[in-house]
């Protein structure tokens, strides 16, 4: 019992630190990434989400919060997650390949000054990269939160229209842990340049 509580206190103590080290490098980053957040929803266009896994279910946690609501109540933002339509993933997997599933959405619903936020804790996901492909060609800006050294995803970002969110660790878990954080403070930070006056 004893070295399974240990492990316990290891895991937090891993994911404080690893939190604590991004704090000072990676805030400027996400504070960029909220702003254009805020300016695209101000200027009437909707940010699409995707991830596999772990973070498919963060690309869906992300959505629901511009969707319904974070910590203030606000006019509902539109946001999609291509991750929860199992007839039209399951349908662009079995008749194309699994590669696509959210490409060929985003081919359908999204549009010039839209956003895609593509979740990859490696930065190598091929679906991931596709989709990045795909919101790119349609014209719309990429926030990518990645981890370890971002992979092909932080490489495929262009200099003015994307931005990568990277968490310098090499464990999966840690970096989902350091992106759920990272979506609460886009969260919060677009809330408050709509509501509450920062700049
Ligand atoms: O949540 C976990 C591990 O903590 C897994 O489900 C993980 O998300 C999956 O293996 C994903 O397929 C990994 O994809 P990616 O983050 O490398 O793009
Ligand atoms: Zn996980």
């Amino acid at each position: 019992m004893t070295a399974l509580i240990d492990r316990v206190q290891a895991s937090f103590l891993a994911s404080a630190e690893t939190k604590r080290d991004c704090a000072a490098q990676l805030a400027p980053v996400i504070a960029a990434a909220a702003e254009r957040m805020a300016t695209a929803l101000l200027d009437g266009r909707k940010i699409l989400t995707c991830g596999n896994g772990g973070s498919a279910a963060d690309a869906q946690h992300f959505s629901s919060e511009l969707l319904n609501r974070f910590e203030l109540e606000r006019p509902a933002l539109p946001a999609i997650a291509l991750t929860t339509d199992s007839s039209t993933l399951t349908s662009i997997a079995n008749d194309h390949h699994y590669n696509q599933v959210f490409s060929r959405q985003i081919q359908a619903l999204g549009q010039h000054g839209d956003l895609l936020l593509a979740i990859s804790t490696s930065g190598t996901s091929p679906s991931i990269l596709h989709a990045v492909e795909a919101a790119q060609e349609r014209e719309m800006g990429v926030i990518a939160l990645t981890g370890r050294d971002g992979g092909q995803l932080a490489q495929m970002a262009r200099p003015e229209e994307d931005l990568v969110i990277c968490v310098p660790s090499q464990s999966t878990a840690r970096i989902q842990e350091v992106h759920l954080l990272t979506l609460h403070c886009l969260c919060d930070l677009i809330d408050q340049q709509l509501l509450g006056g920062l700049e």
